[in-house]
């Protein structure tokens, strides 16, 4: 097959077979993956190396295009912009290219990919040798390839130990080398400016100098851990410096063993203490703003003076009885509660006992109440109590109850008394509750037109 890229030079050269026998024994033991073409770019030879790597038999081979070898194609083009930058003229890709360095160079080496038969790339780097005949006129190319390695190598360093101290010393990271009794072998130096230690100081320092006693527990473990034949291991430790700071540091450590004995614990110590402070700052400042909030609901929902649930608490609890006494068809009974001619006893004795009345009344009502009542502070010197699942019959009871407990309270300055609005329904709609709420409004405005100290149920 004719390649596209290789038009140049179609007229037929003088073929390999000018190699001699014992030229073409030592192509064959080359380890090199080794071609020839002539000058037409036809693969006249391949050798074992060339064929086993490229996947092909020799007749699969020979007589075939170079360009059969190459995997990317652009690299030929690439190749050839070179040539012609270099030479100042046009140099067409593929033979044009490698006549023209046969010409200027000699060999040519270049970095490219072979393309084997299953189509894998095989990274190269390939020497292009003219050949030349007996007259001295070119004939043919060789190309011998080696696999080129796919990580870039290292450039090779003059001292390492310098220079690895260097790189060392230049990280932020603490970096120790220790005997296992505990000994410096090696710090870095952020070693010594965070710990605040001198070079000088090392030899009389042991491990112990530098551990907070809270991490000595973790350090023993890190020495088990070298002991019981650990190649590596991870740590949140506590260090102290010379002047007794805490630096807070996650630690990585590498034990070193010969012929099976523990010999240094390499660690490196990555200073997290800011990190840490602004986690502590961060979570004390999450805890605060709970408990804020937390206190935040509690004023929301409850009332100064008394301490009983406000009105809210009041209308939100309504909803929520409605809709189950709805739900479950049980009855649903609501109180209102008013303070006898309160407004007396506020002209007569000051609004602060007019305020510790309120008080003492909360809490005998909260005494006197089952815990699934909801008692509240409906406004002023008034009350309401929602009683679950409660019928008017004992609704009746706990008012009567709360009336009388008021009236026999032992009162600082005179007796006091309630006037209480009861009433119960089993509700069907959410407009029912509204009327029973209006409803037990009614009855407190008739107990106090009855004569105050008194209740005044629901009549049907
Ligand atoms: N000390 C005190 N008094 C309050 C508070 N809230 C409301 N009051 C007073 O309660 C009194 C209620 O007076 P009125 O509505 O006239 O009723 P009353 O004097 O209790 O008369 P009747 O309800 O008809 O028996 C007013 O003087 C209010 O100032 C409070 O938090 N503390």
């Amino acid at each position: 097959m004719e390649s596209p890229l290789l038009p140049s030079l179609s007229a037929a050269a003088p073929e390999i077979s000018a190699v001699p026998d014992w030229g073409t024994l030592i192509l064959e033991a080359l380890p090199t993956m080794t071609v020839a073409t002539d000058l037409a770019g036809v693969i006249r030879f391949a050798n074992p190396s060339a064929l086993y790597h490229l996947g092909y038999t020799e007749t699969e081979l020979c007589n075939r295009a170079t360009i059969l070898l190459l995997h990317d194609l652009a690299q030929i083009q690439e190749r050839s912009t070179q040539m012609a930058n270099e030479l100042g003229r046009t140099i067409r890709p593929g033979l044009d290219c490698l006549t023209a360095i046969a010409a200027v160079r000699g060999v040519d080496r270049l970095e490219c990919d072979y393309l084997r038969k299953d189509g894998e790339a095989i990274p190269v780097v390939v020497e292009i040798t003219p050949l030349y005949a007996h007259s001295q006129t070119l004939s043919g190319f060789l190309y011998t390839a080696r696999e080129r390695e796919t990580i870039p190598q290292p450039e090779p360093i003059d001292n390492p130990e310098a220079s690895f101290r260097e790189f060392l010393d230049s990280t932020h990271d603490l970096v120790q080398s220790i005997t296992p009794d505990g000994h410096f072998l090696y710090v870095n130096r952020a070693w010594l400016r965070t710990l605040e230690y001198q070079v000088d100081d090392l030899p009389q320092l042991t491990l112990v100098d530098v551990i907070h006693p809270v991490s000595m527990g973790q350090t023993a473990l890190l020495f088990k851990q070298a002991l019981s034949g650990h190649r590596h291991s991870r740590q949140e430790l506590i260090l102290k410096t010379r002047n007794g700071h805490e630096i807070i540091v996650e630690s990585s450590n590498s034990f070193s063993f010969e012929n099976g004995k523990l010999t240094a614990i390499r660690s490196i110590f990555h200073d997290i203490t800011s990190r840490k402070h602004q986690e502590q700052l961060l979570a004390e400042h999450q805890k605060q703003l709970s408990s804020a909030n937390v206190k935040l609901a509690l004023l929301a929902t409850t009332d100064a003076l008394t301490g009983l649930k406000n009105r809210r608490v009041f209308d939100e609890r309504m909803d929520y009885e409605c809709d189950r006494a709805i739900r479950q068809k049980t009855p649903l009974a609501v109180m209102i509660l008013d303070v006898d001619r309160f407004k007396e006893y506020n002209d007569e004795f000051g609004h602060p006992a007019g305020d510790h009345v309120l008080q003492q009344l909360s809490l005998l009502l909260l005494q006197n109440s089952r815990t699934i009542d909801c008692v509240v502070r409906y406004g002023g010197e008034e009350f309401a109590i929602i009683l679950p699942n409660t019928p008017l019959e004992g609704a009746l009871v706990l008012a009567e109850r709360f009336r009388q407990v008021v009236m026999n309270h032992e009162w600082p300055s005179r007796l006091i008394t309630v006037s209480i609005g009861v009433a119960s329904v089993i509700p069907e709609t959410a407009r029912t509750i509204k009327e029973l709420v209006a409803e037990a409004d009614r009855c407190l405005y008739e107990a106090k037109h009855g004569g105050r100290n008194r209740i005044h149920p629901e009549q049907d």
